[in-house]
């Protein structure tokens, strides 16, 4: 997406055919930094440490830690060594594991002298692949836009976003914002709300500088703001992420969107979840039961990283020396919370059913 008029994506093979490259998400929003990958390790390390993070960017970095693997060693037991380094990089988005089946299906039959080239092109296409969805998903979420705009003529449709569901969240365009920069430049009059997402201000950090860089009006709230704005009808429409989707619509995501669904569902604002079809997880009927959710560090939480006024970055901490501290990653709204799944082939009820129709080929997967 833009950054000031020139394009970029989030991950890139480099111009040398075989590195990767990142941009340092840790960075943002004081320091635009370009990280290159140049091993299965450094791939395993960016995904785990958070350089690179949002589920289908997950997917991708791993995609390219498969191909950087390859280089190392194309062996079956490096191919083995390879997904295991990966796979346990982080727990609760699922495209971690689907790219990784799928780089493993690719390259299973490949003669090893092969397997290198294989990887790499196999990884491009996830790459594009994610890009094309987020596309469609753009699409599919711009209608909901319109449809409210349409019953508001001459006013700002205010949408509300939690975390960072943006491009930076995927190779292009991102899954929640993608259907926001697509109003915005069809010249719908646009405003979103940015939940700052504590305590990795995935939102304050990530996703305003995202929507500054491309010019799309948007206000920055602390994450307990939600209701009392929904309470007074400044919200038209709420569009999160997710990193994994289950059979029975649950809907895993970034630690406080239930909360905002809770909100949401309290006022009669529509809550719409933007997914790519790799973040459907068959495999997994009960979303509350059954997802794994991550349990971070605490310093994410007692610690906190900004600009001093003379432009150094510090880190200060903000929680009593001897306070425990807890550190969920993620939370699951039941389906029941939300409104529907923007997905690349449209926007589905939340449940199997309609997931099963839209997406016969995830239930095969599911089964393998
Ligand atoms: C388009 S997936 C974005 C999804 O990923 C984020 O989690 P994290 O920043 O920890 O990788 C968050 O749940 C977003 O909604």
């Amino acid at each position: 997406m833009k950054v000031d008029g020139k394009h970029f994506r989030s991950i890139w093979r480099e111009r040398d055919g075989w590195s990767v490259g990142a941009i340092d998400q840790r960075r943002l929003p004081h320091e635009f930094v370009v990280a290159r990958l140049t091993s299965c390790e450094d791939a395993a390390v960016a995904i785990r440490d958070m350089l690179v993070r949002g589920a289908p960017l997950i997917g991708a970095t791993a995609a390219y830690g498969m191909a950087l693997a390859m280089r190392e060693d194309a062996s079956d037991a490096g191919l083995k060594r390879a997904y295991q380094t990966l796979i346990v990089a982080r727990p609760t988005a699922i495209n971690l594991k689907w790219a990784l089946d799928e780089m493993r299906v690719a390259l299973a039959p490949v003669d090893p002298l092969e397997r290198a080239e294989a990887a790499y092109a196999r990884a491009d296409e996830i790459a594009e692949q994610d890009v094309e969805i987020n596309r469609g998903i753009a699409g599919n979420g711009l209608k909901l836009i319109e449809a409210i705009a349409s019953k508001k003529p001459g006013e700002t449709v205010n949408l509300l976003t939690h975390c960072n569901a943006g491009w930076l969240a995927t190779v292009d365009w991102g899954t929640a914002t993608a259907p926001i920069y697509l109003a915005h430049e069809r010249g719908i009059r646009i405003h979103v709300w940015v939940d700052e997402t504590r305590p990795r201000n995935q939102g304050a950090s990530l996703t305003a500088w995202e929507l500054g860089h491309h010019g799309v009006p948007h206000t920055v709230i602390p994450d307990n703001t939600g209701g009392h704005l929904m309470q007074h009808g400044m919200v038209d429409l709420a569009i999160v992420g997710t990193d994994r989707v289950a059979a029975n619509g649950d809907v895993c995501n970034k630690i406080g969107t239930y909360l905002k669904a809770l909100a949401a569902h309290d006022n009669g604002v529509p809550f719409y979840v933007a997914l790519p079809s790799p973040t459907i997880d068959f495999s997994v009927h009960d979303g509350i039961r059954d997802i794994p959710i991550e349990q971070r560090s605490g310093v994410e939480v007692t610690d906190m990283t900004g600009r001093t006024a003379d432009g150094r970055l510090e880190t200060v901490r903000i929680v009593p020396e001897g306070s425990p501290v807890a550190n969920y990653a993620f939370d699951v709204t039941p389906a029941r919370l939300v409104t529907g799944l923007i997905t690349e082939r449209g926007v589905l009820k939340p449940d199997r059913a309609a997931l099963a129709a839209a997406f016969p080929e995830r239930i095969a997967a599911a089964a393998e």
